[in-house]
């Protein structure tokens, strides 16, 4: 496990830092399944998880929803056939703070069976 998968999320301030580039380029190599997308100039990180149908799909997107009420930190889930597509990022700062890698890590350590 990573240690940003044990790492805690800090509380989301309005006022808090967004990660500098040299922290998203240290960071994103922790989690390199993951790629760091712009949207509406927002940085986002984002991941397609595949599955064998709509059901596991939908169990899935049901777990990552869990483990963002247990934080309090919430992403964009997209599920479709087969496709589960998480994207994270820090919405009081429209950008990407050091919790969004800590979730992505986290949404890692679910099962996709
Ligand atoms: C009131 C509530 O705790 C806040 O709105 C939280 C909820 N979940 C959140 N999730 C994300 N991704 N960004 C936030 O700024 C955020 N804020």
């Amino acid at each position: 496990m990573s240690d940003l998968a044990k790492t805690n999320c800090e509380a989301c301030r309005a006022d808090a830092p967004k990660v500098t580039d040299a922290e998203l380029a240290a960071l994103i190599k922790e989690i390199p399944d993951w790629a760091a997308v712009s949207e509406d100039s927002i940085l986002m990180l984002r991941r397609q998880y595949s599955f064998s149908n709509f059901k596991k799909a939908m169990a899935f997107s049901n777990r990552v929803g869990d483990l963002a009420e247990e934080y309090g930190h919430h992403p964009a889930i997209l599920t479709e056939w087969g496709k589960v597509t998480v994207t994270w990022w820090t919405h009081k700062i429209s950008g990407l703070h050091k919790n969004d890698f800590v979730m992505a890590a986290k949404t890692d350590l679910i099962p996709t069976d």
